[in-house]
């Protein structure tokens, strides 16, 4: 057996990868951390492994593992057709609600054109560092610990971002030290642009969410996001309602601004489950705003994400 670390007879970006090398009775085993790797790479890898520990006099035969970290930690991604329809809001109060029933959650905020997530949970400024060149997430004050786009560039500079820098971003957000996190919920952006089809190529969800409110548009371009994940294979758990029913704060009477049931509708059309309906309320927005996401409120405010977030839960345990 050899007596140095045999890690150090790999170049760092070899090893970076590889969490354990043993060299024994003529036999090298690599465990390499496969998280986010397509086959390519992994094969990149393999060779690359086999070539250096085969010319050492002491290997006969290398054997490599790969981890499959990628399954274990499982992805539940959030999407929505069109910007501003509540997606972050309702990723951010999921996640609280999945960790509440047990789950050990971390949010990745993928949302390239308004990532809001630093300010939904109260950790805006705070920066991530890296240890081996992978981002440790930032923890908030929810204990949920999250990485956001927000975190990498300076708000709005994203946006400029195309292809393979996004898909790269997303990379280094999902593929980051979330130690003993079992369950990513990732805030997609709007719509089905590069940051989605490197999700479903690098990491493909175990399920999505879509969010829309109830306005035509909204539920065409949900139907349109719904389609791409078909096609990725990756199921669509269900479609949830937002800003449905606005509750006046001074008399309590519930108007409809934009429409009601239309998501229902449109998930029994598509035939796909209805996940519930989250009323328009000044209180969700002023407690996403400060930090203060709603449901951490265990009454009434918080009632729609944890009924949502249950049937979330069950959909897990059915799909595992
Ligand atoms: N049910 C609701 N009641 C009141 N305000 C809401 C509700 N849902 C979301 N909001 C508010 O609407 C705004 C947009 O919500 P959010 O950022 O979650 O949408 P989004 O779909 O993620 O948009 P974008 O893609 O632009 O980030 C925020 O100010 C949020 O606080």
């Amino acid at each position: 057996m050899s007596s140095t670390d045999p890690k150090s007879l790999l170049p760092d970006s070899l090893a970076a990868r590889v969490s354990a090398l043993t060299i024994k009775d003529g036999r090298a085993m690599a465990v390499v951390d496969a998280a986010g790797l397509g086959e390519r790479e992994r094969s990149d890898i393999e060779r690359a492994l086999g070539d250096i520990l085969g010319q050492r006099d002491d290997v006969q035969e290398t054997r490599v593992v790969m981890t499959a970290e990628r399954t274990q930690r499982r992805i539940i991604a959030v999407g929505s057709g069109k910007g501003g329809v509540g997606k972050s809001t309702l990723t951010a109060n999921l996640a609280i609600g999945l960790a509440k029933r047990g789950h050990k959650v971390g949010l990745v905020d993928a949302d390239i054109y308004g990532p809001s997530q630093p300010v939904i949970l109260g950790n805006q400024g705070e920066k991530p560092v890296a240890r081996d060149k992978k981002l440790v997430p930032v923890e908030s004050a929810v204990g949920i610990p999250v990485l956001s786009m927000g975190h990498l560039v300076e708000p709005g500079r994203a946006l400029a971002w195309r292809g393979p820098m996004a898909g790269n971003a997303l990379t280094q957000l999902i593929d980051a030290h979330w130690g003993d996190v079992d369950t990513l919920v990732v805030d997609l952006p709007p719509g089905t642009g590069d940051v989605q089809l490197t999700m479903m190529q690098r990491f493909k969800p175990l399920g999505a969410v879509l969010v829309s409110t109830p306005q035509d548009l909204a539920l065409i371009d949900a139907a349109r996001a719904g389609q791409l994940f078909d096609q990725a294979g990756v199921p669509v758990i269900g479609l949830v309602e937002n800003m449905a029913g606005y509750a006046c704060p001074h008399c309590g009477e519930i108007s409809d601004p934009f429409g009601k049931g239309g998501v229902e509708t449109a998930a029994g059309r598509l035939d796909l489950p209805f996940l519930g309906r989250i009323p328009l309320d000044l209180a969700i927005r002023e407690g996403s705003d400060r930090g203060a996401p709603p449901a951490l409120d265990t009454g009434a405010l918080g009632a729609p994400f944890h009924d949502i977030a249950a049937k979330v839960d069950a959909w897990i345990g059915a799909h595992n």
